[in-house]
């Protein structure tokens, strides 16, 4: 849609205490059964942009994370839990774009999504003409999910109308691909601007907004998470077209898991709970999901060190 200058002048008002004590009253007074915890885990899986975005990845780590996906818990786990019908798997790997093949071709057959992160990741401070390349680098080689990161600048100087045009610009460089449209809320300094941009972003034509790269100092927070899903809310019941959220950033225990999970399923409701409209961005997040899980089959717990890719 077009930007609609007017609409974010009504979104201005955001309320952080109000924000920050209804996302207390989520946590502390909302809870998922103790019974139904492990299927939720499962579901937290299923929802999972698994990670890398290391200095460091290489080809073969990021091969041994698509084997991962391929089967992300073991057959013992599997046959405790009485899921071997069911197919539980993330819902795409998330990489580097000189990594996007690799894990293509790791993946066919499977189902899993390609999401490679894109536009000067971290910082988005290279020219836009050099972004839209890598947009378009990343797509050749077969990443269906695109990644963006916006430069923070655009939105603590309010310039909305530039955010708006960069951001419709890596929407048609996606082509079918969707576009996740990256924050990086730590660094934006007030929930305004993480409401304003959200909105900027949904007009512009993100099919995802994601708080963060997991490099800022300040990582995806439960109040951000709440500002966003917010502003997704506000955006649905004006234009009819549902938005997705993806929380990322040191998402890292099963319990954080669930508190997000709690606060889609509080504020969006159960439509949100699906890989189409939600993701956990994370890189760890799976070992502390596969060491509950195993407590729910056999009371104790493993160390970390005993799951793959830990
Ligand atoms: O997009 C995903 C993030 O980079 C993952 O961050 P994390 O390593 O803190 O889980």
């Amino acid at each position: 849609m077009p930007l609609d200058i007017g609409w974010l002048e009504a979104m201005r008002h955001v309320n952080r205490s109000a924000i920050e004590r209804r996302v207390a009253t989520l946590t502390k007074r909302r809870s998922i059964k103790k019974d139904n915890q492990a299927a939720w885990l499962l579901r937290a899986i299923s929802l999972m942009d698994l990670t890398t975005l290391s200095s460091d990845d290489t080809h073969e780590r990021v091969r041994r994370l698509c084997a991962k996906a391929r089967n992300p818990l073991s057959p013992q786990l599997v046959k405790g839990l009485g899921i071997e019908d069911a197919d539980i798997r993330p819902a795409a790997v998330c990489v580097y774009h000189p990594f996007v093949s690799t894990a293509v071709n790791a993946l066919k057959g499977t189902g899993i999504h390609v999401a490679a992160v894109s536009t000067a990741f971290p910082h988005g401070l290279a020219p836009l003409e050099t972004r839209i390349c890598e947009i378009h680098a990343s797509v050749e080689d077969g990443a269906d999910e695109i990644d963006v990161v916006i430069p923070r600048g655009l939105v603590l100087g309010a310039r909305w109308e530039e955010l708006y045009d960069e951001i419709a610009r890596f929407r048609e460089a996606c082509g079918d691909a969707h576009l996740k449209v990256i924050l990086g809320t730590g660094d934006l300094s007030t929930l305004r601007n993480v409401t304003l941009a959200s909105m900027v972003a949904m007009m512009a034509g993100a099919d995802f907004i994601k708080t963060s790269t997991g490099k800022e100092s300040v990582n995806a927070t439960l109040p951000v998470g709440l500002a966003m899903v917010r502003a997704i809310r506000a955006y649905h019941e004006r234009t009819g077209v549902r938005i997705g959220f993806k929380p990322a950033g040191g998402i890292s225990t099963a319990k954080a898991a669930l508190e997000w999970l709690i606060l889609i399923r509080e504020e969006l409701g159960r439509r949100w709970l699906e890989p189409d409209l939600f993701r956990f961005g994370a890189s760890s997040l799976l070992t502390d999901i596969e060491r509950q899980l195993e407590h729910h089959v056999t009371g104790r717990y493993s160390a970390a060190y005993h799951h793959a890719m830990a």
